[in-house]
């Protein structure tokens, strides 16, 4: 008779969960690899990058089929364009042939396929003889800095790492974005950032947020709402130009071509919240005077340091005049958009850009006068910050008081200065 086997399933534990070790470690290792390298952009996430390039031109059909013949038999080949493919740290380039072969067009469009695929943002085209190279910045939003960096060197207000305001060199601004997006936050960041190194008038005709900054000491009189304050505001931006003007023009060491900063001018900003909305409410009167104001001001102030920052929710051209909008070189939006929206605040010619929305606070785009909108994060402000006790700590803001100095000049004199600078408005305040 057979005796029956028992097994010792307890003594088999050991060996059993040693061979399962030895067999899914390394799978676990290898998976645990691949993922890390995904979430840090590294080898597996490149290699993924280029399958998805081999699988576009496959799927779009951007290849051409070679027979190739044998004495058995003849078999297809599929031969490629030339597509490079270089990933650094920040920035994908890929370049592809517009060599006016057969693709030649559908290359020079597929700067947005590649925003979308990747979810990066197109930034720059490189053209050489026969080849375009696309660069898409990756991970922009590691470029974000804090209000506390927010600050202005040179000239410049710093927005963004590699993205900063030259106010002499791109003068004036456009803000865009709807609500909530993060355009007054945007707008305090940049007051509390020009306000250390210039005159900042502020215009709330919505009274909302803006104007809670005429509590303060420091923005005694630079604070205006209601049509006929916010009108005398811009008509005083327009004599404190030419004015400037007339200053310039008297000093000694004046050189022509020179700007203010040359002279040691602080610069001036005049902000002007919910344009389109505040514009829309005006009679046509009120309209063409404030018109003529901004107009001066955004062809003629630049050498004199005026400058213009106008924040509206959508930038319809029937609320800028023509050319006031053309002529606000920098340009932000904020927030959700509509495409038109984009379109209304960086040109149309941006069609082939992807604007993607993303449910973020503070997030958009801006074109920093390069003619390419890039993926924007305006300086994030800490949950706790208040912008009123921050601001309370400034003391003064910088201004010219150059009235004194032009009571003592000549009409002739004056005069000369208007000429030299071609402007029109003889009168000063
Ligand atoms: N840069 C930022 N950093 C941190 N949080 C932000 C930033 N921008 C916006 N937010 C958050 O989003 C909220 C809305 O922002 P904000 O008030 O600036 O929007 P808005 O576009 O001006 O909207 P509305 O037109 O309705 O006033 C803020 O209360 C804040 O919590």
């Amino acid at each position: 008779m057979q005796q029956r086997q028992i097994i010792d399933w307890i003594a088999l534990l050991v060996p059993i969960g040693g061979l399962f070790l030895i067999l899914f470690l390394p799978l676990l290792v290898l998976v645990m690899i691949r993922r890390v390298s995904f979430l840090k952009g590294g080898f597996f996430y490149r290699v993924y990058q280029r399958q998805m390039l081999a699988r576009l031109l496959k799927s779009n059909g951007l290849y051409e089929k070679k027979e190739r013949k044998s004495k058995e038999q003849a078999t297809e080949k599929m031969v490629f364009p030339k597509v490079y493919y270089r990933n650094t740290k920040e920035i994908l380039y890929l370049t592809v042939p517009t060599d006016g072969m057969k693709w030649h067009d559908r290359f020079q469009k597929i700067a947005k396929t590649f925003e979308e695929m990747y979810i990066a943002d197109f930034i720059e085209e490189q053209k050489e003889m026969g080849f375009t190279t696309y660069l898409l910045m990756i991970d922009v939003i590691s470029k974000r800095i804090g209000i506390e960096d927010c600050i202005v060197t040179n000239g410049q207000v710093k927005l963004m790492d590699g993205v900063v305001w030259d106010y002499a060199e791109v003068p004036h601004m456009l803000v865009t974005g709807g609500t909530g997006g993060g355009k007054s936050y945007f707008l305090l960041t940049l007051i509390h950032a020009l306000i250390q190194v210039g005159t900042v008038d502020v215009c709330d005709p919505k009274e909302a947020d803006l104007k809670d900054l005429e509590s303060l000491h420091l923005f005694k009189n630079h604070v205006f709402y209601g049509t006929k304050w916010i009108t005398k505001c811009l008509k005083n931006a327009v004599e404190e130009m030419n004015r400037r003007y007339v200053y310039m023009k008297a000093l000694p060491n004046y050189t022509t071509g020179k700007n203010f900063a040359y002279y040691g001018i602080p610069p001036y900003f005049i902000i002007v919240d919910e344009w389109a909305a505040f514009f829309g409410t005006l009679t046509y009167k009120e309209q063409d005077e404030i018109l003529r104001y901004v107009k001066e001001l955004v062809l003629k102030a630049r050498q004199a340091g005026v400058f213009l920052i106008l924040a509206t929710q959508r930038p319809d051209a029937d609320n800028f005049g023509g050319g006031v909008r053309d002529n606000l070189l920098f340009r932000v939006s904020l927030g959700k958009l509509s495409e038109q929206g984009y379109y209304m605040t960086f040109g149309s010619d941006q069609k082939g850009k992807a604007f993607i929305n993303k449910r973020m606070k503070g997030r958009g785009y801006c074109d920093s006068g390069s003619g390419v909108p890039r993926e924007f994060y305006a300086p994030l402000v800490p949950k706790k910050y208040d912008f009123l006790a921050e601001l309370r700590q400034i003391g003064t803001m910088q201004t010219l008081n150059i009235k004194e100095l032009l009571q003592e000049m000549t009409t002739e004199e004056i005069n000369e200065a208007h000429s030299a600078f071609g402007l029109s408005q003889k009168k000063l305040g």
